[in-house]
């Protein structure tokens, strides 16, 4: 069983668009309302293909409920910890060449005693978890190191604690040895706080953020693929999508498609950027299924190309 856990949960609404103009009027094309947040996806991407999920998520207010509902769609075993303020909504705007406007809202305030009720709900719903991902962003109201707490809690399981966070919650985490990190590129800037422009800087920094504690570093580059460092190898390797439509969630079904396959090595990067390539070309935040995924397309450079300009689009 692979538990995830987002503290920060959302409707997604994707609305698409023509060319944006800001200040405008724009007539939406299409909108897509799903349920969000790093966890849930990565959760809805598992049981779209057949690995069970269970999702930690707390959820208040009449969006709660709506949020819920939509969950009810798949087959996620679903633990709800109530709270008083109402889940967020958060939008992406996409214009026909696929660019995304994200506008993500801060979510509602969570109590202490919410907090510790977050808290304790994953201890006890990751009792059977072979891995534990810690997703996304933390509301106000709980501490940059919520997720550092929890991989410390749970150190004497055998559970894998991944986190795929940002900020000053990223580095509490790496701090407290995560078994993997899958921050995308702007999160590894902002970890390391510096530009990384080109693939020798990804990797560099992977490292860095190895040797301050975390186990592995799953980067996501967006359009230029994924970088995996652990402590045995350093691998690069992309897809190409032949028609983009959306890239909201794509980093999230990219890391379920790296546990679904295993978590770990060459096998499990081919899985992820496949899983990833498949979200891009699917509308809104859809999650790939199997017939969706094209792994024979993912390509594993022999090598790192240290000079490799990245295009920054994440
Ligand atoms: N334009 C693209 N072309 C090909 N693959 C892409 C593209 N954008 C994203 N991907 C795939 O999806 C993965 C996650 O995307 P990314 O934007 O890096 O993550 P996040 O959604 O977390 O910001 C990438 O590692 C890559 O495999
Ligand atoms: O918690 P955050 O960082 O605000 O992100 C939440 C948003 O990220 C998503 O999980 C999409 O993730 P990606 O970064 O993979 O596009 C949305 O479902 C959600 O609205």
């Amino acid at each position: 069983m692979i538990v995830t856990v987002t503290a920060n949960p959302s409707i997604d609404r994707t609305v698409e668009v023509g060319a944006l103009v800001r200040g405008g009027l724009h007539r939406a094309t299409a909108v897509h309302i799903q349920p969000g947040g790093k966890g849930i996806n990565v959760a809805r991407a598992l049981v779209c293909n057949g690995v069970k999920a269970r999702a930690v998520v707390p959820a208040g207010g009449a969006e709660g409920e709506q949020l819920i509902g939509l969950l009810s769609d798949y087959s996620i075993d679903v633990v709800r910890v109530p709270t008083l303020g109402p889940v967020r909504m958060n939008v992406s705007v996409i214009e026909p060449d696929a660019t995304v406007t994200k506008l993500n809202e801060p979510g509602a305030r969570l109590t202490d005693d919410e907090t510790t009720a977050l808290a304790d709900a994953v201890i006890s719903a990751s009792h059977n978890a072979s891995s534990l991902v810690l997703a996304g962003s933390l509301p106000p109201g709980v501490r940059g190191d919520f997720y550092a707490d929890l991989i410390i809690r749970l150190s004497d399981r055998d559970t894998r604690v991944v986190v795929d966070t940002s900020g000053p919650a990223l580095r509490a985490a790496v701090a407290a040895g995560p078994a993997l990190i899958k921050p995308n590129h702007h999160e590894l800037e902002e970890a390391v706080g510096r530009a990384l422009p080109t693939l020798g800087h990804v990797v560099e920094a992977a490292r860095e953020l190895r040797s301050l504690g975390a186990g592995a570093v799953l980067a996501s580059l967006g359009g230029d693929g994924a970088v995996l460092v652990d402590a045995e190898n350093t691998w690069h390797a992309e897809a190409p999508v032949v028609q983009a439509r959306s890239s909201v969630g794509a980093g999230d079904a990219m890391l379920a498609g790296f546990l679904a396959a295993g978590g770990s090595g060459r096998e499990a990067l081919v899985s992820a950027v496949a899983w990833g390539a498949a979200a891009v070309s699917l509308p809104g935040s859809t999650m790939p299924r199997p017939d969706d995924l094209q792994p024979h397309l993912v390509e594993v450079h022999p090598g790192i190309s240290t000079d490799r300009a990245l295009r920054g689009d994440t």
